[in-house]
């Protein structure tokens, strides 16, 4: 599974963000609202096994390292409640909990009420009893909550590696890999041929040629920002299809405190291109060397190579001015490092095309092999550029110095020598 890393990646991480209703006001209620949040939390899991995984484990260590914050005002309220209340309270929390939580709070709950001297005259030995049992509840229901988030956690990567066979390019031919990419053959899908049925034989893995029965999932989605991408794009200009190598996102800090998501991008590549261009200098290079061999970025760059980055928005306070002087910024600074004499007019007829009619909540800008940049949204060209200066600048912000995202450039060359090695 190495050369499918951006892929494998996706499956550990991917999937949208799961946001928990943590923020809650420290109050005489916080106990039976984590309680309930993290119970929740449990059966969310159940029920979305995808989400649980998608969330990986930022969002279920938010939630603990918020019980962890208020586990003292948990601790002291529960040690506190000594009235009959508190039995009904906790039962309630029961109720509104998971299935696990709920059978152990309602063990817990029946215990307490048939413990003998803990009857609510004595005052001191119940708070004392009633201490030592709520500290054993609290401990033991999130122990054993937490225990259950994992063991699925870890069950539903298990599942979703199952489910997405996705083998590496180098078991896959690249004639199939081409016809794949090629538009109206068996949809986004590699499909096995109707002769040949699938089994451990000719599954992929074996020397034999191997057609897998399915092989791509529909879409990826980059973890940061949630936002998914097709694992094919079709290029409608030469009626080919384009792999997607990478994605990333981008972000700006502001006030030197904040980080904005601007948009996240994903970077496709036409592999018969690559194959045609890079392939006779890199194919004997090893995939991990790759991202750092001096030439390779450089190479990917010049040789005008049929790719595409697909922008996606994420902060939608952008206005379409601000995004016509970002890209002229970003693209006149990438010119100017390149060539200090290029002529700038490619930059102003780009900028044109950013007018205050247009609505952007994805755009496609692809390069062709013969030196134009294409820009277009809902696979309709909004305009061209003539320049091959241009489309370098504008490859050069995720695949040149420096880059919007160093890791998924790393990447991108990771899934690029996948390529290569099938050509
Ligand atoms: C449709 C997505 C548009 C997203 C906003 C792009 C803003 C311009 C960014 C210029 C390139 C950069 O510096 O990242």
């Amino acid at each position: 599974m190495k050369d499918w890393s951006i892929f494998s990646k996706l499956d550990h991480n991917g999937g949208y963000l799961h946001k928990f209703p943590i923020d809650s006001p420290v109050s005489h209620d916080i106990g039976l609202g984590l309680i309930s949040q993290v119970g929740n939390l449990v059966e969310c899991s159940f029920q979305h096994p995808r989400h649980i995984c998608a969330t990986g484990s930022g969002a279920v260590q938010e939630v603990f390292s918020c019980f962890n914050k208020f586990a003292g005002a948990f601790y002291f309220w529960f040690s506190r409640a000594s009235n009959p209340k508190l039995f009904q309270r906790l039962s309630a929390a029961a109720g509104s909990s998971s299935t696990a939580c709920r059978s152990h709070m309602k063990q817990v709950t029946s215990c307490l009420q048939h413990l003998p001297g803990l009857q609510f005259g004595s005052q001191l030995r119940e708070e004392h009893a009633i201490q030592v049992l709520l500290a054993r509840l609290a401990s033991a229901t999130f122990g054993r909550l937490w225990a259950e988030v994992e063991e699925r956690h870890a069950c539903n990567v298990l599942m979703l590696a199952a489910a997405t066979v996705i083998p590496p390019f180098e078991n896959i031919s690249p004639k199939i890999l081409a016809d794949s990419m090629a538009l109206g053959k068996g949809g986004r899908h590699i499909q096995e041929p109707v002769d040949q049925p699938y089994s451990e034989e000719n599954s992929p893995g074996c020397a034999c040629v191997a057609v897998p029965r399915v092989i791509l999932p529909e879409d990826a989605t980059e973890p940061k920002t949630g936002i998914k991408f097709p694992t094919l794009l079709d290029n409608n200009s030469n009626l080919t299809r384009e792999v997607l190598v990478g994605m990333g996102f981008r972000s700006m800090r502001i006030m030197r405190v904040k980080n904005l998501n601007l948009y996240a991008f994903g970077l496709y590549i036409q592999p018969d291109s690559i194959c045609k261009k890079l392939g006779p200098k890199y194919a004997c290079i090893p995939d991990a060397e790759l991202k750092d061999h001096p030439d390779f970025y450089e190479d990917l760059l010049r040789e005008n190579i049929d790719m595409t980055v697909r922008l996606v928005v994420s902060y939608n306070g952008l206005s379409i001015g601000t995004v016509r002087d970002a890209f002229e910024k970003s693209l006149g600074f990438r010119l100017q490092k390149m060539n200090p004499n290029t002529d700038y007019n490619c930059l102003k007829t780009f900028g044109s095309y950013f007018s205050e009619d247009i609505r952007i909540p994805a755009i496609d800008f692809r390069q062709t092999c013969d030196g134009q940049l294409i820009t277009e949204i809902d696979g309709k060209q909004i305009g061209t550029v003539q320049s091959k200066d241009l489309c370098r600048a504008f490859f050069d912000m995720y695949i040149g110095d420096p880059p919007v995202s160093v890791e998924t450039k790393q990447d991108i060359a990771q899934n690029v020598a996948g390529l290569i090695k099938r050509c």
